[in-house]
């Protein structure tokens, strides 16, 4: 990191802008290189300043109002949000308030407001760090919180929002060789197959990432492919595909994969994971609705609000707010509609998303067996290892949840279920 840290706190209150003012999501600025110009270790911290930040930001914006009679401009409000975050997290004082008092006096039209900056951070360095933890855990905004508390309870909903507030830890699948994997990385094996590392450094630079014995892929992520269960020699066709945690798994089962997804630039990554892990996957870049063949099982893993994924990617509920839903719930029909088509009698399509919305899970698969009379949920196919009865909905799938396995660090939210097609 610089000196003083200024750079990479400026680069996070940039991403703050960014986000909470031009509804950008990190991933998006991110790969438009957001963060390019700065030293690994400051782009680290400058994506950790700003994902604590948007974690923490109800409670930083309490702290603050007591001591703001008027709201500065956003980025005064997001240094100051920054600072907060960083002094209740037990930042040195002096070094904080210092560079972000820097931050602003360097800024070409913000620089008279050095003052405030100053001197509200002074006090929140004072009496901030003990208030904070006496703070409610942050709540998803209304458009969000309301539909989930109707689809799963007050109760569970603040399960969920003390697992989006915590974060997730890093889990890994093996290519092979889960417990291999743990001994290696000193990660513990969950019930499901999964390895959860909490105290991870730098993915690139742990034990097996160069010779491709794992990749990172959260514990639920994991599971539509050991729901679809491939065997080695079936054709198995990936919809939806990139990254490539799926791809992979299919492949590392001995399945004969082909692999669609109608993002050239997220199609190379696949291609690179493929090349890292030495599994093998024909890539179609294209329109899944334009696939054609037929295939002994069929993965789609829809696009969704991914409401699932907000313990790693807390910007979401800020950048969005939820008017892109409809379309994709409509695209998710579509898909599962064509997906159809390409399913060889008495075969299987998984279909999965990572949302907590019902409408991009039980009610889609509600509707899509309504749609087509050769279609019934596979429900014996949700009987793999680890997965608990609790989990099982009524229409045939799986619905999982941030707040489950609370005591081992949760999971992303995920729906999923396995349709099975007459003979
Ligand atoms: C949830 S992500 C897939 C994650 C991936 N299955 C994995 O496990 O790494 C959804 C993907 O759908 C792709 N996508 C969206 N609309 C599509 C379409 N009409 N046809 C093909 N791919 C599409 C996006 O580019 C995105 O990569």
């Amino acid at each position: 990191m610089s000196d003083t840290g200024v750079q990479a706190r400026r680069s996070a209150v940039y991403l703050l802008d960014q986000v909470l003012g031009e509804g950008k999501l990190m991933s998006e600025l991110l790969s438009a290189g957001a963060l390019d110009n700065l030293a690994p270790e400051d782009r680290a911290r400058a994506n950790r300043l700003a994902l604590d930040t948007l974690r923490g930001m109800e409670r930083a914006d309490r702290l603050l109002q007591k001591h703001l009679s008027k709201y500065p401009p956003l980025t005064v409000r997001n240094v100051l949000r920054v600072g907060t975050v960083e002094l209740c997290q037990g930042g040195a004082a002096h070094g904080v308030v210092n560079a972000m008092v820097q931050l602003v006096s360097r800024h070409k039209s913000l620089g008279h407001l050095k003052g405030l900056v100053n001197a509200v951070l002074r006090k929140i360095a004072a009496d901030g760090p003990e208030a904070w933890g006496q703070l409610r855990v942050p709540r998803l905004p209304k458009w969000l919180r309301g539909p989930l508390v109707q689809a799963w309870g007050a109760e569970a909903m603040t399960g969920m929002e003390a697992a989006h507030f915590a974060g997730a830890p890093l889990d890994l699948t093996a290519k092979s060789d889960p417990a291999a994997v743990a001994a290696a990385t000193g990660g513990t094996l969950l019930p499901t197959g999964s390895v959860r590392v909490t105290d991870a450094g730098q993915v690139t630079a742990m034990p097996g990432f160069d010779a491709g014995d794992w990749w990172v892929q959260d514990a639920a992520a994991a599971l539509p492919v050991t729901i679809l269960d491939p065997q080695p020699g079936e054709t198995v066709l990936d919809l939806c595909a990139a990254p490539g945690g799926k791809t992979m798994q299919l492949a590392a089962a001995g399945a004969v994969v082909t692999a669609v997804d109608d993002a050239p630039g997220r199609m190379a990554r696949v291609r690179d994971n493929l090349a890292r892990t030495g599994l093998t996957a024909t890539l179609h870049i294209g329109d899944a609705r334009a696939e054609t063949g037929s295939y002994d099982a069929v993965l789609l893993d829809a696009p969704c609000s991914a409401t699932g994924t907000i313990r790693r990617h807390p910007d979401l509920p800020h950048a969005k707010d939820g008017s892109e839903f409809g379309a994709l719930i409509d695209l998710q029909a579509e898909l599962i509609d064509h997906a159809w088509t390409l399913v060889k009698p008495g075969g299987r399509l998984v279909f999965c998303t990572c949302s907590l919305l019902p409408d991009e899970g039980e009610v889609q698969v509600d509707d899509a067996l309504a749609r087509h009379p050769d279609m019934t949920a596979d429900t014996g196919a949700l009987d793999r290892r680890g997965i608990e009865s609790a989990w099982r909905t009524t229409e045939g799938g799986l619905r999982l949840r941030p707040d489950h396995w609370a005591d081992r660090g949760g999971m992303d939210g995920f729906y999923i279920a396995c349709l099975r097609k007459s003979a």
